[in-house]
């Protein structure tokens, strides 16, 4: 059966490469060859190999070291690779430390031709599943269907754990956070978790719409009850019968609107705007909300009767800046969600630069803010493997402002000027002092002193 992806052999031998590559070729694979190392990087960098069959010594040098460095550069640049390093009997220590790095498999010359067949049959079988399970996750997010609850931080997992453990009650549950912190897929969360599963889980944004058309969305109308109402529209609290209501935005809702969800609530019956008689629905209902429903209380904005009503459990989701330590997870998540932007369809990796700008940065917009972030980086990067910190938006925004506070006079200007440029480089360079002194046109001499006179050391 043909490969569907051509392989790569490496191998200075030419004697070997002919045998092997004509036994591989025979079995029906594409093999490219290439003799030492420049030749064979240009070509890898050229083509998508899923496989190497790789030599670790090879021309110009033929040192095993240079042949690892290889090796750990080719895996970082495309990690999905598999490689299988070909050495010489007796190398069993280079063989060992190529697997340590990450090499698939190794085969020892004089290589027996059918543990080769089955090596790399086995090593493309697993290229193959593991790209099924990349696009299957891909067209997964795509269709909205990635319910995944990424984080492991303390706070984040306590919500959890009081989300999972509420969802088999039927008691109602307000989810309380900043914007984009996740409420929405923790109300999905707790409808899939419960025993509605197989119902429908119906959101509605209460601030999206004005009160009259909300208060249609919600209850329906009969046909002819006001002007446009063509025909009899059920309403949402009838379609999320059996399953769940999800409103979102509860705060935003008006008061004599909070009057009607009270009484539907109360009485487990609607009435469609328009209707003499009521509809019975059985619905659970989670709220949510950014604002400070206590406040609403105090000030009067919000019903107290209702709040009650819609409180049951409370669960509160931190904002992403209390959950620093989920960060990479999440930006790693995202990347991953948005892999067929690329290319290659091939998910985004983080450099260390941009992974230190992302924990510098204090995200207002939360999750919801990463995940464009990760999805603007990911097409800005283009080919590139890695995304750099110029790759995000607020890199640019957090540029030097030009006069520093409480600076007056022309030299503190330049001086604020110059001491955030050069912290802006550090953090770009992860804090590697050459590359900050090259990247800003000084020397390394001449940044460790202006490092020591802005307390930067
Ligand atoms: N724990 C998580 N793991 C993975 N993705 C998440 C997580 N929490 C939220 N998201 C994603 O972040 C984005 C924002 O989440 P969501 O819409 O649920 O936030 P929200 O708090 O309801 O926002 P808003 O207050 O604006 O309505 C969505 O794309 C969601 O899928």
């Amino acid at each position: 059966m043909p490969a569907p992806h051509p392989l790569l052999l490496v191998d200075d031998d030419a004697a070997f490469r002919k045998v092997y590559g004509g036994l591989l070729r025979e079995a029906g694979y594409e093999v490219v060859e290439a003799a030492d190392r420049p030749s064979a990087r240009a070509t890898f960098e050229a083509r998508d190999f899923p496989l190497v069959l790789l030599d670790l010594m090879l021309p110009p040098d033929g040192s095993v070291s240079a042949g690892l460095e290889g090796l750990a550069a080719l895996l970082s640049a495309r990690p999905g690779t598999k490689v299988i390093v070909i050495s010489g009997a007796g190398d069993t220590r280079h063989t060992l430390e190529a697997v340590r790095l990450g090499a698939y498999d190794f085969l020892t010359k004089p290589v027996d031709p059918d543990v080769l067949l089955v090596v790399v049959q086995r090593a493309l079988a697993r290229v193959t599943l593991e790209r099924q399970v990349e696009s299957l996750r891909t067209s997964l997010a795509r269709a909205g269907g990635d319910t995944a609850l990424v984080g492991q931080s303390p706070p984040f997992l306590n919500a959890v754990s009081l989300a999972e453990r509420v969802a088999a009650s039927d008691l109602p549950v307000l989810v309380t956070g900043e914007n984009g912190t996740g409420k929405e897929l923790l109300a999905r969360t707790v409808h899939l978790k419960s025993r509605r599963h197989g119902g429908p889980f119906v959101p509605i944004n209460c601030g999206a719409l004005p009160e009259s058309l909300l208060e249609s969305a919600l209850f329906g109308h009969v046909k002819g009850s006001f002007t446009g109402a063509t025909k009899d529209h059920r309403g949402l609290f009838a379609e999320a019968d059996g399953g769940t209501l999800f409103l979102d935005e509860l705060g935003d809702m008006t008061p004599s609107l909070q009057v009607k969800v009270l009484r539907a609530l109360e009485t487990g019956d609607i009435l469609p705007v328009g209707a003499d008689l009521p509809v019975k629905v059985d619905v659970r209902l989670i709220s949510a909300t950014h604002q400070d429903l206590g406040r609403m209380l105090q000030e009067g904005t919000f019903r107290e009767d209702l709040y009650w009503r819609v409180k049951g459990v409370e669960i509160r989701l931190p904002p992403l800046r209390e959950r620093a330590s989920d960060l990479p997870l999440l930006a790693k998540h995202f990347l991953n969600q948005c892999a067929h932007l690329c290319p290659d369809g091939r998910a985004r990796l983080l450099s260390d630069a941009a992974a230190e700008a992302l924990a510098a940065h204090a995200w207002p917009g939360n999750l919801r803010e990463l995940r464009h972030e990760m999805q603007r980086a990911t097409v800005l990067a283009g080919e590139r493997r890695e995304i750099q910190p110029e790759d995000l938006s607020f890199t640019g925004s957090e540029r030097p402002r030009a006069s520093a506070p409480g600076a007056t006079t022309l030299a503190q200007k330049v001086e604020a000027l110059e001491r955030r440029e050069i912290e802006e480089a550090l953090k770009r360079c992860g804090g590697n002092r050459t590359h900050t002194a090259e990247a800003l046109g000084l020397s390394r001499q001449g940044l460790l002193k202006k490092l020591e006179r802005f307390g930067l050391t």
